[in-house]
């Protein structure tokens, strides 16, 4: 009778393995599994303690992001904030710019001008973007990153400036449910394959990478996700192509250690003040504006507000349509090759937007200069 029962529908269909989460604790491993690099102690101690301790205090002021989701309006679980490099916003232009794309930040809300780098932030910075650039050097580059510019007053000399942080967002999660949900980075002002620094302070809470899985992979495999703990002064770099091929989150704890700060608060005024734990974590994420993705150059919607740049994470392989003289060889099979503009009305305007949407077309829309030779349209 066994022979006459119609076949088991689940063992007929041919799954995909599943792995479990896997946990990258070692530079190597990170660099082994994931498009990111680890660096588990990049700043001089006493000035990473000194960061940590101003952005505990000024975090008290950064406010959780809303934004409409359907039909409801939703609140991150942690609070941020965006600061602009001094020199980055120097001409009233750019500093229009900047304002723009701070208001983006916080999903279009209207926000007063973003703060600068305090002091410490711009000393942290100079060294995350050698550090940064050091590793860039090392990689092979990607078609439609950005092609770098020659090196300017105080760049050491000769050296191609590939990345240079003129903005920066921080995050400040409290106590272990903190979080936030797993996302991608927007494009906008961006650009293609860009790359992120993101540094860690405070109570160390675990990163996690989830791949996406390119629709006409679905059957072949499973993603796969990696926990990444960031300690204190740590810094993780997102390298190119992670924000198209990766979703990434700092998910809610059941525990997390307390962090005993190795320094007082001020080693100079406050001789002999006791440290004091704390279960926060503190993250600044440095990031390059690109000058060829300028507030002033994203598209609008029909709702007259700009658009965002997402990339199209499912389809990675179809052929760029807007740059036909791109072929798979040039992008590689794993990469994206499709952006999308759409509306972003909706995330503050009781959800409603215009629906618009429209594949990024970067000879068109005059972007560049690549790393790659710019694709011929036709
Ligand atoms: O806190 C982190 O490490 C990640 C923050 C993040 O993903 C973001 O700000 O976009
Ligand atoms: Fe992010």
């Amino acid at each position: 009778m066994t022979l006459l029962r119609p076949p088991n529908s689940k063992e007929a269909i041919k799954q995909p393995p599943r792995f479990p989460p896997l946990t990258l604790a070692t530079p190597t491993l990170v660099a082994q599994h994931t498009s990111c690099t680890l660096h588990p102690s990049i700043l001089p101690p006493a000035l990473a303690c000194r960061i940590f301790y101003h952005m505990m205090n000024e975090s008290q002021n950064w406010r959780r992001n809303r934004w409409w989701l359907f039909d409801r309006v939703v609140e991150s679980p942690h609070r941020t904030s965006f600061f602009v490099r001094s020199h980055s916003a120097r001409d009233g232009d750019a500093e229009h710019d900047m304002h723009e794309a701070a208001k983006y930040w916080y999903n279009g809300r209207e926000t007063e001008p973003p703060a600068t780098f305090p002091p410490d932030m711009e000393e942290a910075c100079k060294l995350i973007e050698r550090a940064v650039n050091a590793e860039m050097r090392k990689r092979k580059r990607l078609p439609l990153e950005w092609a770098g510019e020659p090196p300017q007053d105080g760049d050491e000399p000769g050296e191609n400036i590939m990345w240079r942080a003129n903005v920066a967002a921080s995050n400040c999660y409290e106590g272990a449910k903190e979080s936030v949900g797993p996302h991608s980075d927007q494009l906008t002002y961006l650009g293609p394959y860009p790359t992120i620094a993101s540094l860690s302070l405070g109570t160390s809470r675990v990163f996690r990478l989830r791949e996406v899985i390119p629709s006409d992979e679905k059957d072949e495999r499973n993603a796969r996700t990696y926990n990444i703990p960031l300690a204190h002064n740590s810094l993780l770099i997102m390298h190119a192509s992670t924000q198209e091929m990766f979703k990434h989150s700092i998910p809610p704890q059941s525990t997390i250690d307390m962090f005993h700060p190795p320094f007082p608060p001020s080693n100079t005024d406050n001789q002999g003040v006791e440290t004091v734990s704390s279960n926060a974590r503190i993250n600044i994420t440095f990031r390059f504006y690109r000058p060829d993705y300028r507030a002033e150059k994203t598209p609008r919607c029909k709702c007259g507000v700009p658009c965002i740049l997402r990339p199209d994470m499912k389809n990675r392989y179809s052929a760029p349509a807007a740059s036909p003289g791109v072929t798979d060889n040039v992008f590689g099979k794993d990469l994206v090759a499709k952006y999308w503009w759409t509306c972003y009305a909706g995330a503050q305007n009781d959800g409603k937007g215009c629906g618009m949407w429209k594949v990024m077309d970067v000879v068109g829309e005059g972007r560049g200069p690549f790393v790659g030779a710019v694709p011929k349209s036709e």
